[in-house]
């Protein structure tokens, strides 16, 4: 569903992101992790057709993330780490505007907004104004706005950052229901115990260079050690080069 096709991304001589080619299949979920600085941004933003690649390409469902970026876009569903909204829009707004735009019409758009805002919790202040949501709050009605078309790939970018643990525990079950129903997920995140609950492969990138991916268990066999993620992704990110921060 997702493939990396010698993918790299530089900034003058500057390598953020090195070639690598990678395959996510349907309904697959997919932690993307790396210390700070990794080059994950750099890589989702490839995805989303926002950034032009140096080299290589990225498809998702057979199309070009580059050239064929409005089309990808019907397909993805995309939380970035803040979200950004107009603050002077109601939850409820927002989400209708975003139906709208997908192209649902007025009727259509508003079932779903109710839909989602109930599933996530957000059923209280969907009359709020954007302003006034919390992060954590803001992060699941981006959530919202990523889902409310069905897409086939979510990309997500630390999905429960900052979050208490009722609000991480919704979405996160929220993110499981859609994978269970075939969303491919493909999630940048820090919280390492998260991805050990919710991910079926990991890929590890340390200093632009995917140095490792796959299973829980590949990985650990890969780093001679039995540990948790935490302990295997210190590991690696520690052999690959500096140690993680
Ligand atoms: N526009 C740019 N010009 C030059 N260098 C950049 C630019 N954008 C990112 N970089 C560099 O590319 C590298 C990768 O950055 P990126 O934001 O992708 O990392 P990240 O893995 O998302 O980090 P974090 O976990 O801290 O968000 C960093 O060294 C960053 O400074």
């Amino acid at each position: 569903m997702i493939e990396f096709q010698g993918l790299s991304k530089s900034y003058g001589g500057y390598e953020a992101v090195k070639p690598f080619t990678l395959s996510v299949k349907r309904g697959e979920v997919f932690g993307f992790l790396g210390p700070n600085g990794a080059g994950k941004t750099t890589t989702i933003r490839m995805l989303m057709g926002i950034l032009q690649p140096s080299a290589g390409r990225v498809l998702v469902d057979g199309l070009d993330c580059h050239a064929d970026a409005a089309e990808v876009k019907r397909h993805v569903g995309y939380l970035p780490d803040t979200p950004i909204f107009y603050d002077y829009l109601r939850g409820r707004e927002i989400l209708q505007f975003v139906g709208e735009m997908h192209g649902f019409s007025r009727s259509e758009a508003a079932g779903r907004a109710h839909r989602l805002l109930r599933e996530l919790g957000l059923e209280e202040v969907t009359e709020e104004f954007a302003v006034n949501y919390s992060m954590g709050m803001k992060k699941k009605l981006g959530l919202a706005c990523a889902l409310i078309h069905n897409p086939k790939v979510l990309i997500l970018d630390e999905p429960i950052n900052g979050l208490d643990p009722r609000a991480s525990r919704d979405v996160q079950e929220r993110l499981l229901a859609a994978a269970a129903s075939g969303t491919t997920i493909f999630v940048s995140t820090h919280l390492l115990d998260m991805a050990e609950r919710m991910c079926d492969r990991v890929g590890i990138i340390h200093r632009g260079a995917l140095v490792a991916s796959g299973t829980l268990e590949e990985l650990r066999a890969a780093a001679s050690d039995d540990g948790s993620l935490e302990e295997v992704f210190l590991k690696i990110t520690d052999e690959a080069g500096e140690p993680a921060r």
